[in-house]
């Protein structure tokens, strides 16, 4: 077992008969879905809702049924991994370019459960780059936007030569923040920019974060 699989596989237990679950995407939420396909193969059952292609396949691959937004209005829980973790449990996503799938899955959820190694607990969010999501027409525009606004490197994220185009068909430029000492004003600020569809900055979303260990055991830290 290691620190990411504790983690999931603790999570996977806020799983509940009949539950709508939102199914998150990275190296974490892999285990998570992993231990609901395990479960789901004993019998239990639920329908899910993925926050990513990637974990559609898994879901799809694990035999973890899937609905669409259409067939429910919300959700009972997602589970989901993060980049960073602040002690109020504000967060850095899209490491992986799934934020913005991830954010709607999380809002519109009765519970935000979050899962991550110790290596993830900041003091401030920022180290990582904060991903932006923005829309591929006119993005150099948005970009000279963003740049105008924060004295900071933005940098275009590139896959395999070319920009990295998300599952909705859009762009990510990673801001070099350093500290975000205002979590939510950044968030309600890069909000309000013409181009940004969204960002990785979740604040006040998050309702719980079960922290692995690599020796197996968790430790859970609640919204302050
Ligand atoms: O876009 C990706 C997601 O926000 C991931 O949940 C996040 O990047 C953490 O991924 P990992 O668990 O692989 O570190």
């Amino acid at each position: 077992m290691n620190a990411k699989q504790a983690a999931g596989y603790k999570a996977a237990e806020w799983v509940q008969e009949g539950m709508l679950v939102g199914l998150g995407t990275g190296s974490t939420a892999y285990y998570v879905i992993e231990r609901i396909g395990q479960r789901v193969a004993e019998g239990l059952k639920i329908r899910a809702i993925a926050t990513s292609k990637a974990s559609e396949e898994l879901a799809e691959k694990y035999r973890i049924p899937l609905i669409k937004a259409a067939d429910v209005s919300k959700l009972d829980l997602a589970i989901d991994g993060a980049d960073e973790v602040d002690p109020a449990l504000a967060l850095i996503k899209g490491g992986g370019g799934a934020l913005l799938r991830e954010k709607l899955v999380a809002i519109n959820s009765d519970k935000f459960i979050v899962i991550a190694d110790p290596g993830k607990l900041v003091p401030h969010l920022g180290a990582f780059k904060l991903p932006i999501e923005i829309v591929p027409f006119c993005y150099e525009w948005t970009l000279v936007q963003l740049k105008s606004r924060y004295d900071i490197e933005f940098q275009m994220r590139t896959l395999d030569g070319g920009l990295y185009v998300t599952d909705n068909g859009n762009y990510i430029v990673d801001a070099s923040f350093g500290v975000i000492k205002d979590p939510g004003a950044l968030d309600a600020e890069l909000k309000q920019l013409t181009g940004v569809v969204d960002h990785g900055l979740f604040v006040n979303i998050a309702d719980v974060v079960v922290i692995g260990h690599e020796d197996g055991t968790t430790e859970t830290m609640e919204k302050p």
